[in-house]
């Protein structure tokens, strides 16, 4: 694989991103309640837990894609603002792609970034060999398969070098070979320096991506371990219960 030309940035990390006393609400119900999180660099975050337990709003939350009742997030310290968001990218369960060209929708991202038309092209190239689409560079990017849109959807997530990418189960969709093509690209993606922190439902995924679990029940965030310590020795009783297969209510 070529190496990343540079994005074009210098700058410090947002990381470590806290989270303080977070309360998000809808509907009259509390739906996530954050005493504290602290998400430091380093190896990806996986967010596991039942449905229902407030996964993708903390992913959502500590993005900004949606505002807390009350409580704080700090980036390095720094609120959320404009450079704060420059720093950050999202992929979502279901890729959404631009009706454009495989390599115009990495292009148009870049674009949009402010990199100058001269540095895009070799960027492009690179990131799409990263993500083993190079030879489908000219495809309208809405006809690629599930599994090669998602790999796009990566890559230009990553085109502008963000400090962390969030995802939210990008691989539920996917059968295993699919999913196996996200998880190198994440290897590699995580290798490069950018922290992961991806929701998932899938407990062998978690085993085989996380550095640390964050594990979400009731809103709460019930444990954060290392990944070892976490499948080992799970201190809260529903994480206990959601290993060993049984249902977590
Ligand atoms: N805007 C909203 N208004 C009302 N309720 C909401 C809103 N967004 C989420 N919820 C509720 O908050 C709870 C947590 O939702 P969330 O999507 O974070 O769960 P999750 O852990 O990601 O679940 P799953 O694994 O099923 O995707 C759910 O009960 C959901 O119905």
């Amino acid at each position: 694989m070529r190496a990343l030309p540079d994005a074009g940035t210098t700058r410090a990390s947002v990381l470590p991103l806290q989270a303080e006393n977070l309360v998000f609400r809808a509907g009259g119900r509390t739906l996530l309640d954050v005493s504290g999180l602290t998400i430091a660099a380093g190896g990806p975050t996986l967010i596991l837990g039942p449905n229902g337990a407030g996964k993708s709003l903390l992913l959502r939350l500590l993005h900004g894609l949606i505002t807390p009742a009350s409580g704080q997030l700090r980036y390095s310290g720094q609120g959320l603002d404009k450079a704060v968001r420059r720093r950050q990218a999202m992929v979502f369960q279901r890729p959404v792609l631009l009706r454009r060209s495989v390599a115009a929708n990495v292009d148009y991202a870049l674009k949009v970034h402010g990199m100058p038309r001269i540095a895009r092209r070799e960027r492009v190239a690179a990131l799409l060999a990263m993500g083993d689409l190079a030879a489908r560079a000219n495809q309208p990017a809405r006809t690629l398969s599930g599994g090669e849109q998602q790999r796009l959807a990566v890559v230009r997530a990553i085109s502008t070098a963000p400090d962390i990418l969030y995802m939210d189960e990008p691989t539920s969709s996917l059968d295993p070979g699919a999913t196996q093509a996200i998880e190198s690209l994440l290897r590699r993606v995580a290798a490069a320096g950018t922290k992961i922190v991806m929701v998932t439902h899938d407990i062998g995924q978690a085993r085989r991506l996380a550095a640390e679990i964050v594990f979400v029940h009731g809103g709460r965030i019930v444990e954060q371990t290392p990944v070892d310590r976490f499948f080992d020795e799970p201190v809260s009783q529903p994480a206990r219960q959601f290993l060993a297969g049984g249902l977590v209510l």
